[in-house]
């Protein structure tokens, strides 16, 4: 019986060639990130105008239509605007002196599903869990398909995309820790969350049985999430970058004696036939996402609204009870807590000495509270928290997920 999960040697998404742009090029670089985008359009019956896959390395396009599906409905210059971390940032040194470039606050209202037209980054292919959450996130949006988390933050940054839709913690499974890295490692703001009932399915090609099975593929998070029902039918598993990835590879392949578990909606894009259905340990199988944009939202306190930050703190006795206690003392309620180790150059930290010994376990800490940063009270709080924090940022101040699809 299994009861481990093997990495595939088959990547099932990426079969591209790189071409990196060279960091110091501000031209080379747009021109290169626009290049990213190249053409997949395997499945000719599309629900709604879909962008081509943004890859984790750039694919230089030979062909004239790549680049007219590069620019998916959208000026080229617009597409071609300064990145975050351009030198143009400052518009003194831009030399068509465009203020346009310079980057407005959202409404609290842009960053919910009321925005038409916005393209926004999701981790997968189609029929991933996350493109429906950024289909839930953005109603009316062009959901823009990434080969990595870190593919879909960087489209962010580069202006590829206006928003990125990214898991951060399932109800069964845990954290996402690769997200939380990454939010501390790039500028991003949350905007906004999305709760989402992940229901799975096991899947496999058509005329292949339960018992023909010997091997299951998907996402390490979704393996995790139908443990019992994997562990009873004694199933090899396999973790692949995405669930939807884990059914095309399953139909790409004719594979016979392998399944997937995805969503039906993957099933149902890939032509597989659905073996079993909500096959989740748990009913309540919930996945939060995060909603990231490139400038933060305006809070409000029309609405509940919650806060996400990050800090280190001082070393000594009792400084995370202390910590914890500003929110305590003023009846702000934690609804999230994350620790994850503090890489120094992430965070500009020195070199701690702990009693001349080199200090090896040092920690962030993730807090979610339910509280809005235009609410005096959380403002002190984090007030309060800075005096005894080497480390503190906020991710973003949004709206709470209040409805479950
Ligand atoms: O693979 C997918 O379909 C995803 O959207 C990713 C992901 C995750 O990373 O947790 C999202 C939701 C489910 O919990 C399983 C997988």
């Amino acid at each position: 019986m299994a009861s481990s999960i093997v990495r595939s040697p088959l990547n099932p998404i990426s079969r591209h060639v790189t071409c990196k742009p060279s960091p110091s090029d501000h031209r080379s670089r747009t021109t290169a990130a626009a290049a990213a985008v190249t053409i997949h359009q395997p499945y000719p019956k599309q629900r709604r105008r879909r962008n081509v896959p943004v890859l984790a390395c750039s694919l230089q396009s030979h062909n004239a239509d790549d680049n007219h599906n590069v620019v998916g409905g959208r000026s080229k210059t617009e597409l071609q605007r300064i990145p975050d971390d351009s030198p143009y940032d400052d518009v003194s040194k831009d030399p068509n002196n465009n203020t346009n470039m310079l980057p407005r606050p959202l409404s609290s209202t842009q960053s919910s599903n009321s925005v038409s037209h916005l393209r926004v980054a999701y981790q997968g292919v189609r029929g991933a869990y996350s493109e429906s959450a950024a289909e839930k996130a953005y109603p009316y949006c062009e959901a823009v398909p990434c080969e990595q988390f870190e593919t879909a933050f960087e489209a962010v940054e580069r202006w590829l995309v206006d928003r990125a839709v990214l898991p951060i913690e399932n109800s069964l499974g845990g954290s996402i820790h690769r997200n939380y890295d990454l939010l501390l490692r790039h500028r991003l703001h949350i905007v906004g969350e999305v709760k989402f009932a992940v229901r799975h399915c096991l899947m496999a090609n058509n005329g292949v049985k339960l018992e023909d099975l010997k091997r299951v593929l998907s996402h390490p998070q979704a393996l995790a999430q139908c443990e019992h029902t994997l562990t009873r039918l004694g199933l090899v598993r396999e973790a692949v970058d995405d669930t939807a990835g884990a059914a095309k590879h399953v139909a790409f392949h004719k594979l016979n004696d392998t399944g997937a578990v995805a969503s039906s909606t993957a099933a149902m894009i890939y032509g597989l036939n659905i073996l079993a259905q909500d096959i989740q340990d748990d009913s309540d199988n919930v996945t939060r996402f995060l909603m990231l944009a490139r400038e933060p939202i305006v809070p409000g306190t029309d609405k509940p609204f919650k806060t996400s930050i990050v800090f280190s703190l001082e070393e000594g006795p009792g400084v995370l009870f202390k910590a914890l206690a500003v929110f305590a003392l003023r009846e702000i309620n934690l609804t999230k807590i994350e620790s994850r180790p503090l890489r120094k150059q992430l965070v500009g930290a020195s070199d701690d000495n702990n009693n001349g010994y080199p200090k090896y376990f040092d920690y962030l800490f993730y807090v979610d509270f339910e509280a809005s940063m235009a609410d005096q009270n959380a403002q002190n709080a984090l007030g309060h928290l800075r005096e005894f924090s080497t480390y503190l940022r906020v991710l973003g101040s949004y709206p709470v997920d209040t409805i479950m699809l």
